[in-house]
């Protein structure tokens, strides 16, 4: 409830109390005094309120104006008396159409439209008495049966707005020197000068379908969209078809559409011409397509790009031309394009948030990346490859075991590929004082409380793999804190020859 319907409440309690005393016959005390503890609470409620509207509204720098709905002024706040000069005993009262009319005090206004159309309106409006222009903005505010009314009517001076443009150039620098900071862009002159420091390691079955993608469509100048949850290898896939390209000694230049503020996304992409606006450098700017003419765009992140510029996207590729920020003269280009992203394209047209005319320009060699617990084969080459990396950068020879490699096959890898080089780093730093990596060590890194965790059950699994995968850690698992076969089998609840038998069957040894 609204502090003024508690009012209302208490003023209608008041009246049938009035009204109970009015008749002349003799009234109960108690029910007198019970009514007045209601009227008591009501008022409480009120004046103990955490907020006062009244003097919040008082005390703003915006000029407020408020009419009922036959728009009727019933107030207007202090900063609308000063700045518009407008004195409020001659307009509290008055309707707006009637003010209008004079000329006296201002020449546009709000309220009339808001109350025709039952929306918001924005208007330039000009103060006559202060010859002050100014913006204003008209709301409409409903009842709960959803009747109008109340119109507030809220205007700034240009003036401030005009103050604020110094410090909006100001704003866009800095936007643009924290956009430098970052490696949202990255320009390569040539495929020599695109570092070399990761090899693609992996000869699974999905590893081979990727190299064999790379080497059939890296000759042509097929636009690729590779997808594929992050830290699966995408930007290294990229590289390596730019790297196989006819186009590897022209310009190849990635843009994390992400990592650049939205506002600055289009002039960032397709430059902008002198003046185009404020904040904008005088001679103007070439965008990164100029930049890759001739070359190779990479899109990182293209399903974080806001709709209205992926409609500008969608022209750029089907016209293969450009138009600079503020400019006319379209400019003709010839860039290969690749994009990437670890959004679900699909979902994001169907809720709405990605084009599906710009999918399907995007669309035309798919190369879906997939996660590593889906190329398990790839695991234990991968550990071994970034192992030897570090232990060489740290100098601290660090190997591992079959059963490590087991438990880091079996883990889930969330973060891919870059999770699994952060750990082989870790390892290295931390385990080199050990010839042996302790698989507890890994469990603590994977930040996990039992053994059992790691344990991801593949659905394509057949029943029968399924119960021995989890068999074998479950007795993993057990025999850690054991002494002997005797103590296995008790905790276990099976036979000493059972345990044996199973121990052999997974190549499990009590080491104790
Ligand atoms: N096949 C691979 N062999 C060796 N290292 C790889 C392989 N794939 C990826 N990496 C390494 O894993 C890390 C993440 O790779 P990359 O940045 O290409 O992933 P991404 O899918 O583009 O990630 P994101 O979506 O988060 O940008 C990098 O350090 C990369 O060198």
């Amino acid at each position: 409830m609204t502090d003024r319907q508690i009012m209302l409440n208490a003023e209608q309690q008041t009246n049938e109390l009035i009204n109970l005393l009015s008749v002349d016959r003799p009234v109960n005390r108690m029910d007198i005094r019970q009514k007045l503890v209601e009227i008591r609470n009501h008022i409480h409620k009120v004046t103990t309120s955490a907020i006062d509207y009244q003097v919040i509204v008082d005390n703003l720098d915006d000029n407020i104006l408020i009419t009922d709905a036959d728009e009727r002024v019933l107030y207007i706040n202090p900063a609308y008396e000063q700045h518009t000069g407008i004195p409020k005993e001659e307009i509290i009262g008055q309707t707006v159409t009637e003010i209008l009319k004079t000329k006296k005090y201002f020449t546009v206004a709000t309220v009339p439209d808001v109350i025709k159309r039952k929306e918001k309106v924005m208007k330039l409006s000009n103060m006559s008495a202060k010859k002050n222009p100014g913006i204003v903005i008209g709301v409409p505010i409903f009842d709960p049966q959803n009747n109008l009314q109340y119109v507030v009517a809220s205007n700034r001076g240009l003036s401030t707005f005009v103050n604020l443009r110094e410090n909006f150039d100001h704003f866009v620098h800095s936007l643009n020197d924290l956009q430098q900071d970052t490696d949202a862009v990255q320009i390569y002159e040539s495929s020599s000068s695109v570092p070399q420091e990761h090899t693609m390691i992996g000869n699974g079955v999905e590893m081979q379908k990727i190299h064999h993608f790379i080497k059939n469509v890296g000759m042509t100048d097929a636009t690729v969209l590779i997808t594929g949850e992050s830290g699966t290898g995408k930007e290294l896939i990229a590289d390596a078809i730019y790297k196989n390209s006819r186009r590897s000694q022209k310009p190849f230049i990635k843009i994390n559409c992400s990592s650049i503020p939205a506002s600055l996304l289009e002039s960032e992409l397709f430059g902008y011409e002198k003046g185009a606006f404020s904040g904008a450098s005088a001679q103007g700017k070439k965008g990164l397509f100029e930049a890759a003419n001739t070359g190779t765009l990479l899109l990182d992140e293209i399903g974080d790009m806001p709709m209205d510029l992926q409609a500008k996207l969608l022209r750029a590729i089907q016209s293969s031309e450009i138009t600079r920020v503020g400019g006319t003269a379209p400019i003709k280009l010839n860039i290969r394009l690749i994009a990437s992203t670890n959004c679900n394209l699909k979902e994001k047209i169907a809720n709405g948030t990605f084009r599906s005319d710009l999918y399907y320009r995007l669309h035309v060699i798919p190369i879906s990346v997939p996660p590593l617990r889906d190329r398990k084969e790839d695991i234990p080459l991968l550990c071994r490859h970034y192992l030897n990396i570090f232990s060489e950068k740290y100098n601290r020879p660090v190997s591992l075991s079959e059963e490590n490699l087991d438990t880091l096959t079996n883990y889930s890898w969330p973060g891919n590929i870059r999770e699994l080089r952060n750990i082989m780093e870790y390892l290295a730093v931390c385990c080199a004082d050990s010839p042996q990596i302790e698989n507890s060590f890994l469990y603590s890194i994977f930040d996990m409380e039992t053994d059992n965790a790691y344990l991801e059950l593949n659905q394509n699994m057949t029943l029968n793999e399924a119960v021995s995968t989890y068999e074998k850690e479950f007795l993993k698992n057990t025999i850690k804190d054991v002494k002997n076969l005797k103590e296995a089998s008790q905790i276990l609840n099976v036979d000493i020859s059972t345990v044996s038998r199973k121990l052999k069957q997974y190549g499990l040894s009590i080491k104790h």
